[in-house]
């Protein structure tokens, strides 16, 4: 469904990118790991158009996304949610995702102005998918609460429903659990399941491994730009390389732990 071809990417002389390669098939849980400044989020506005490589391809259900505005990789179906949550606080969270949706309101500037059927009715349509998608969420009984007044965790969940009303076919979750507490951890993962489980394809930042390990189906690691390994949770976790990446060079150190820790 998504795939990256020999990306590269400098910034300057800074060369954050070498080759990259990521296959994300329909339907998967695909998982992006590795150190702080690895390159993830690079990775991730590539996708999303804020930036463009010095080299290769990125292709979406067909289409090549490079040289396309943000605007038209989200009608193309790929949203995305932040590493830093963004959200409008001081609107109410069936607000936050109606906003989300206007993407599929199609009505003029004039029925806009004149409130008229077709601009009203699309716009109830979208106020009652956001209610589902609040709901998928659980969140719905607090969908006329200001998006201020929820836990973090919650406000996590509401970016989700955000990102949701969008119509992506995949979605791009930069760390998703950051600062969350075990249990906000352990029904998020039940949310993201379930989202996969309605056809969606889902591609992740994320550095807590139990939930990386849990929940994705393929995991790449990037280290200083490059892939230093690619597979199946199992793989990635007995990987020496991986293993080196992560608990730095000092493992013959007493006391230093084998395995990435899931
Ligand atoms: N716009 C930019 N200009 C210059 N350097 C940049 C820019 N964006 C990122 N970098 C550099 O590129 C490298 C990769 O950054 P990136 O944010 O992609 O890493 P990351 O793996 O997402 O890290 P983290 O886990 O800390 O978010 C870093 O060295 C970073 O300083």
């Amino acid at each position: 469904m998504l795939e990256l071809s020999n990306i590269s990417m400098h910034f300057g002389g800074l060369h954050v990118l070498h080759d990259v390669n990521i296959n994300v098939p329909q339907g998967s849980i695909f998982g992006l790991i590795g150190p702080n400044g690895a390159g993830k989020t690079t990775v991730f506005n590539i996708i999303t158009g804020l930036l463009t490589p010095n080299g290769g391809r990125v292709s979406f259900d067909g289409h090549g996304l490079l040289g396309l505005k943000p605007h038209r990789i989200t009608r193309l179906g790929i949203a995305r949610t932040f590493q830093n949550i963004r959200l409008f606080k001081e609107m109410t969270l069936l607000q936050n995702v109606v906003v989300g949706a206007y993407r599929h309101m199609q009505y003029g500037v004039p029925s806009l102005l004149f409130g008229l059927p077709a601009y009203r009715r699309q716009e109830a349509r979208a106020r009652e998918r956001a209610m589902e998608l609040l709901g998928w969420m659980k969140l719905d009984h607090k969908a006329h609460d200001l998006a201020d007044n929820l836990s973090y965790g919650e406000q996590r969940r509401l970016e989700l429903a955000r990102a949701l009303a969008t119509e992506p076919k995949l979605l791009l979750l930069d760390e998703p659990v950051a600062g969350m507490n075990t249990g906000e951890r352990a029904e998020l993962m039940h949310e993201i399941q379930a989202i996969r489980a309605r056809g969606y394809t889902i591609l992740m930042i994320e550095h807590d491994m139990h939930f990386v390990m849990g929940l994705c189906d393929q995991i790449a690691v990037l280290n200083f730009g490059k892939i230093i390994a690619y597979g199946q949770p199992d793989a990635i976790r007995n990987n020496e390389e991986v293993i080196e990446a992560y608990l730095g060079r000092d493992d013959e150190e007493e006391g230093a732990t084998p395995g990435v820790q899931a």
